[in-house]
């Protein structure tokens, strides 16, 4: 069960959002997996959970009070993340509160635009968070109607600062441009780092890795040990 659509902005204001998702080939990319983490996080004080693709969203959404931000990830290269209103609709469809979609201006596949998603999420009901990696992608992105403006892709696409600590920088950037909430995510690892991107301005936080990703969190360890 979700939330209504349209109170998710306010649900998710000041609090966390945690990204229960595993990279293909990962042992945690599992349905059953991916739900327990929905729980975990919603026992552990989550306002909301992202998670990939419409069959995860689905159980996600039966399983777990909190709403859901759902996307579909197709594709390893260019737009990603939701790439088409097909993709969308049936994330939407799915249960997902919000669709996330991939707001970088890149083509897409289809031919279809990010302002074509934002009119076929709106018109099934649910919300739309904007993916980008620029000041100028998340500009557009408000003007086309998203709801919600985030961080995600930030040090993953073109224009963007590589770099291993979260792009705090643009969230305050955006706050500061914007009237849509700002949601800072990517690379936040901390609790610290997810205070200081309240302070910043984001409205709200989504954490992955660093709650959701026991693969990539072993592996630093055994780095960190001179064991990679
Ligand atoms: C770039 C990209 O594809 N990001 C994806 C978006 O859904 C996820 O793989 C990330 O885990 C999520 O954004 C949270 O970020 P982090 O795991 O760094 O806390």
């Amino acid at each position: 069960m979700t939330s209504a659509p349209a109170g998710f902005t306010d649900t998710v204001g000041g609090r966390l959002i945690v990204s229960c998702q595993a990279p293909e080939g990962d042992p945690m990319r599992h349905t059953g997996t991916l739900v327990r983490l929905a729980l975990a996080a919603e026992a552990g004080g989550a306002a909301a959970v992202r998670a990939n693709a419409p069959e995860v969203v689905a159980a996600i959404t039966a399983a777990c009070r909190l709403p859901v931000v759902g996307l579909w990830k197709d594709g390893g290269t260019g737009v990603h993340i939701t790439p088409t209103v097909r993709h969308a609709l049936a994330v939407a469809e799915a249960g997902a509160a919000v669709v996330a979609a991939d707001a970088t201006g890149r083509p897409r596949p289809d031919g279809d635009t990010f302002a074509g998603i934002v009119a076929a999420v709106h018109a099934a009901g649910a919300l739309v968070m904007a993916d980008v990696a620029t000041l100028a992608e998340g500009v557009r992105a408000a003007e086309e109607g998203a709801d919600l403006v985030s961080t995600t892709l930030s040090g993953y696409a073109p224009g963007s600062p590589v770099q291993d600590g979260p792009d705090l920088d643009l969230v305050e950037r955006l706050a500061a441009a914007i009237a849509v909430p700002v949601v800072a995510e990517g690379r936040i690892a901390t609790p610290a780092h997810a205070a200081e991107a309240l302070a910043r301005g984001a409205h709200s936080v989504v954490v992955g890795t660093a709650i959701t990703a026991p693969t990539a969190l072993t592996r630093t360890f055994a780095k960190g040990l001179g064991r990679p």
